[in-house]
């Protein structure tokens, strides 16, 4: 996908600063850039795809996608609509929707959380009640708490959604499964009758997304729209379980893995941003006989920012190793082979927290070290932190992401102990749980973190044990624990991190040129020594490592920074994001910040007349107390 076409497009880019738009006129500009984007960059996921191909073209979605500075209202169709069909339709479903999706003939959704709802899933009050006397599926939202509520592009954009709801077949649920549901007339584009369709309202972020609410009554849907590649229900109401209950949960997975590249792209805007305005900020006077230094000659700068360019590649590098574990999951899932789903599962509610938390707070971090231009809208470091605070909590609120990964990692420790082999990224956890002396190399780190990783887990059951001994149900046991569960994920999360992005690197290191290896590597170096002082704790109870270590880690790290100074704008520009697509006055690659400060302040409507017409109306009578 070519960057240079997309901005070549005639009218793709924003004359007015949506800043100044209406909430309406926000979601009618995102609607008419949109239609621009697709129409010119119509661009498909083909199944024969290769998983770089398809990876990069994620990627690139990922990164295109952000010239709406916000996110499109045809998100939602992209992310997981589209690949919704490709996990949960039979073949004949695929073969038809998915060409009418791609050709972009019908916008749909996701509609799965409601508004009583969203973590829960087993909770959705949905019903899609089968009738066999007519071979359709009722669908009706009992409840206000039954509503959809949340779905992108769902209040006037989508005309068609898949719709998680609960099967009842002669009065017995059979779960949640998907159905693929007609919401708006395809010419008249009014809800169908039985459907009740809007918009939730202004947001934190995500204000041109069209998130919106459905409410169904009883509305009727034929037998084939039942997504059945999983489960079946025949013409006479027999249903017909899937291999494993959780295969309709697999777009999460998906999307969760997606979040995890978002998060490097995310994280990559806005350290250009912030990083290329600290090159051309002079402020302050350390040394009287010389010139204000540029921002970023101060350590606690390059301390705020050379973490946000590292953590971008860490998660890159675990996005793309995660994208060949998801794809060849699926492989096996398509043959009936189940027994890696688990473990992807577990790693996506690790990555996807532990990605989102960090490029959260890194991201708010960029806009901090930018002062008070760093506040100004026109900056988009804003736009990006609500952008990326979203992920938090959507596909899977983190918390309950980490507690999902407890339970895996909780599984794996307790058939450790009774001899059961461990495999894939858990293997390490049948390795030494003792650091004899601390090794301060890159490998040696990694290496604590995989002990402080067993430890956590190992103490965490322990916990858990003990309070089921004293009589506890394992329910109240697990939910007294849980604190401590998601530090223990957190902290396995921590050590896939480092080590995959290490190993990753190492790689591609053999086909860098030197140089570049060496500078890739101190990134790398960078970001295993910043994570030894954050978690030092951690190090000091379970990795023997002592003050004199500690004090030597902090002088490495001073060091490194300052290796890292000098490529530092070069390592920002390498993430090759036009000005554009950074949508930002700091972060323009010419430098020209306090001219397009300017440029952007003068865009503002109160600026088109010297005195607003509120002085007459209100200020003058009441300056000169007649009001
Ligand atoms: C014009 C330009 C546009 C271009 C756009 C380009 C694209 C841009 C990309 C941007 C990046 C992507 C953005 C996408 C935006 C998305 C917007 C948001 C969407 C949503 O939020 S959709 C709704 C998401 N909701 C959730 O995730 C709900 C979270 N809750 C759950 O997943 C479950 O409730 C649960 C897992 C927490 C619990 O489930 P349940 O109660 O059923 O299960 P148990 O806890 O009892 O566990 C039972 C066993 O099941 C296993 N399990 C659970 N889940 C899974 C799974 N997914 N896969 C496999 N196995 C699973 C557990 O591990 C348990 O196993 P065990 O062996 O018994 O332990
Ligand atoms: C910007 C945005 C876009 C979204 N887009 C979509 C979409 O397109 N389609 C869609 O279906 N949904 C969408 N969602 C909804 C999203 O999936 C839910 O918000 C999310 O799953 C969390 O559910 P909830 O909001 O109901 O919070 P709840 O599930 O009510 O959780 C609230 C809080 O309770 C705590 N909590 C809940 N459960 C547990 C637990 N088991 N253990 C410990 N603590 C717990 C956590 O602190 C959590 O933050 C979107 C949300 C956002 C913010």
């Amino acid at each position: 996908m070519d960057e240079q076409k997309v901005l070549s497009i005639k009218g793709l880019l924003d004359d007015t600063p949506e800043e100044y738009l209406s909430h309406k006129e926000k979601y009618e500009n995102s609607i008419r850039k949109s239609v621009l984007f697709y129409k010119t960059l119509h661009s498909t996921e083909d199944e024969n795809m290769s998983v770089d191909e398809k990876t990069k073209l994620n990627f690139r979605n990922i990164v295109t996608s952000a010239i709406f500075k916000d996110n499109s209202p045809f998100m939602l169709h992209n992310s997981m609509f589209i690949p919704t069909i490709m996990g949960q339709g039979t073949d004949e479903q695929r073969e038809y929707w998915m060409k009418r999706a791609k050709n972009m003939e019908i916008i749909g959704t996701y509609a799965q959380t409601e508004l009583g709802h969203g973590t829960f899933i087993r909770g959705l009050e949905t019903q899609a009640t089968y009738d066999p006397d007519t071979e359709e599926f009722v669908l009706h939202s009992p409840v206000l708490s039954s509503y959809k509520w949340w779905p992108g592009g769902l209040a006037h954009t989508a005309n068609y959604c898949i719709v998680m709801a609960r099967l009842y077949i002669k009065g017995k649920s059979h779960g949640i499964h998907p159905f693929m549901v007609q919401i708006r007339d395809e010419e008249t584009h009014m809800p169908l009758p039985g459907i009740k369709l809007g918009e939730i309202g202004a947001k934190l972020g995500f204000n041109t997304v069209n998130n919106g609410f459905l409410g169904f009554e009883n509305h009727r849907i034929s037998r084939d729209r039942m997504l059945m590649k999983n489960a079946q229900v025949l013409k006479d109401g027999t249903f017909v379980a899937g291999s494993n209950s959780k295969l309709t949960y697999g777009t999460m997975v998906y999307v969760r893995v997606l979040i995890v590249s978002n998060m490097a792209n995310m994280l990559a805007k806005a350290v250009t941003i912030a990083l290329r305005y600290s090159a051309i900020r002079r402020q302050s006077q350390p040394k009287p006989d010389e010139p204000e230094p540029q921002i970023l000659d101060y350590v606690t700068q390059q301390h705020k920012l050379f973490i946000a360019i590292a953590s971008s590649h860490a998660f890159y590098m675990n996005a793309m190793w995660l994208w060949e574990i998801y794809y060849s999951v699926s492989l096996q899932l398509a043959s009936g082979k189940l027994d890696n789903l688990p473990e992807l599962h577990a790693l996506a509610c690790c990555l996807k927290p532990l990605s989102t938390i960090d490029a959260t707070a890194m991201i708010e971090k960029c806009r901090l070290a930018c002062g008070g231009h760093g506040y100004m809208l026109s900056a988009n470091l804003a736009q990006t932190y609500g952008l990326a605070t979203a992920a938090y909590t959507y596909e899977g609120e983190n918390t309950v992401l980490l507690l999902q990964a407890a339970r895996s990692l909780v599984k794996a420790w307790v058939g450790h102990v009774k001899g059961r082999p461990l495999k894939g990224t858990m293997a390490y956890l049948a390795g030494d749980s003792t650091v004899k002396a601390w090794d301060g190399s890159i490998d040696g780190i990694i290496q604590s973190f995989k002990v402080v990783a067993i430890r956590k887990i190992s103490s965490v059951v322990k916990i858990l044990q003990d309070y089921e001994k004293s009589g506890l149900s394992p329910e109240d046991a697990w939910n007294k624990a849980s604190v401590f569960l998601t530090a223990a994920s957190e902290a396995h999360g921590r050590a896939v991190l480092l080590s995959v992005y290490k190993s990753e690197m190492d790689k591609r290191a053999a086909v860098l040129s030197p140089p570049l290896r060496k500078v890739l590597l101190q990134l790398v170096d960078l970001y295993v020594t910043y994570w030894a002082l954050e978690k030092v704790g951690d190090m000091l109870l379970y990795a023997s490592i002592t003050d004199k270590d500690v004090d030597e880690l902090q002088r490495r790290y001073i060091e490194l920074l300052a290796a890292i100074r000098p490529n530092a704008v070069g390592l920002v520009d390498a993430f090759d994001f036009r000005d554009e697509i950074l949508n930002s006055t700091l972060g323009a690659y010419d430098g020209r910040a306090y001219e397009r400060l300017m440029e952007e302040a003068m865009k503002s409507p109160l600026n088109a007349e010297p005195v607003n017409q509120t002085f007459h109306k209100y200020l003058k009578p009441f300056m000169r107390g007649k009001l």
